[in-house]
């Protein structure tokens, strides 16, 4: 006979026959405070969410299945952790206009789980309004169906943000000749550049540039367990954080 937690939260797990799902549904397993009560898979009803007595859903599908699934938990009083990339503006608008009916429900929306990444990401924006140039290397996995990537994204926004609230220039680029592609993507004023390499996991570089000198910030994955750590955290967290919470930082106290 299996042990009973007595105060075990019961946790569905969305995406649990993909590279993170399935990370996630032995790391929920291995919780001695979390209870499986469902993993999900591409084509399983939603339904098996309530009849399970789900408390907490952790997403980890892809960009398309994800607002919906999350929407569903939200309806249905589920809190969700959520690792889906694809969380845009609109869509991150229409889950907080949904979450202000709901009172006491939570979500995370966490672009990377990994605590080094979220650091990187932090110290990166608090850096980078002291340098006169900054760019992002993102660097993924070929199987990777997104770029750039939600965490590449995310680090451009934290940038661009403390870039503007202290008056500082865009990046200088006498680029006028240009063939497409060959300096990456704009997020928010930042360039942001992709690579998708066999025997890759996910890693990311900001490279900042003054006079004279560089800094970079890497973070590099190298397994997905180290993004478990985070899905366990948001998990135990989100409940007390009702609203919409973007970014694992947002539980975390980085005093930056
Ligand atoms: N926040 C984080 O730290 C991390 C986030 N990710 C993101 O998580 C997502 C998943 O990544 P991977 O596991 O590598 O992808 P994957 O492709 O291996 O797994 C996705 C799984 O979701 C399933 N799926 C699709 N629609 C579904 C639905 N409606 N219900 C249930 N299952 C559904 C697919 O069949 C597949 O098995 C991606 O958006 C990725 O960028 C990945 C790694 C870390
Ligand atoms: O698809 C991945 O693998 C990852 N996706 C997330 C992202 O797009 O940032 C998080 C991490 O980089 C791994």
């Amino acid at each position: 006979m299996t042990e009973q937690h007595p105060a075990s939260r019961l946790v569905a797990v969305l995406g649990a026959n993909g590279r993170m799902g399935a990370e996630a549904v032995k790391a929920v397993e291995a919780a001695p405070d979390l209870k499986l009560v469902a993993a999900l898979g591409r084509g399983d009803s939603l339904d098996r969410l309530v009849s399970s007595g789900a408390q907490y859903v952790v997403d980890l599908t892809v960009p398309e299945s994800t607002e919906a699934n999350v929407r569903f938990a939200v309806e249905h009083g589920m809190h969700a952790v959520v690792g889906t990339t694809g969380w845009d503006a609109s869509r991150l608008a229409g889950l907080e206009s949904l979450l202000s009916q709901r009172p006491d429900t939570g979500v995370l929306i966490a672009p990377n789980f990994a605590l080094g990444s979220v650091l990187a990401s932090a110290f990166a924006a608090k850096a980078s309004k002291y340098f006169e140039s900054v760019e992002i290397i993102e660097l993924h996995h070929p199987d990777k169906v997104d770029a750039p990537s939600g965490t590449a994204v995310r680090t451009a926004q934290l940038i661009a943000a403390e870039r503007a609230a202290a008056d500082v220039p865009p990046s200088p680029d006498a680029t006028t000749s240009e063939r497409s592609g060959a300096r990456g993507c704009e997020v928010d004023g930042v360039r942001v550049h992709s690579v998708r390499l066999r025997g890759l996991v996910a890693h990311q570089e900001v490279l900042l540039g003054g006079p004279g000198e560089q800094l970079t910030l890497r973070h590099d994955s190298f397994d997905r367990a180290s993004f478990m750590p985070g899905v366990l955290l948001g998990v135990r967290n989100v409940a007390a954080h009702p609203g919409l919470t973007v970014g694992l930082d947002g539980y975390l106290d980085l005093g930056l």
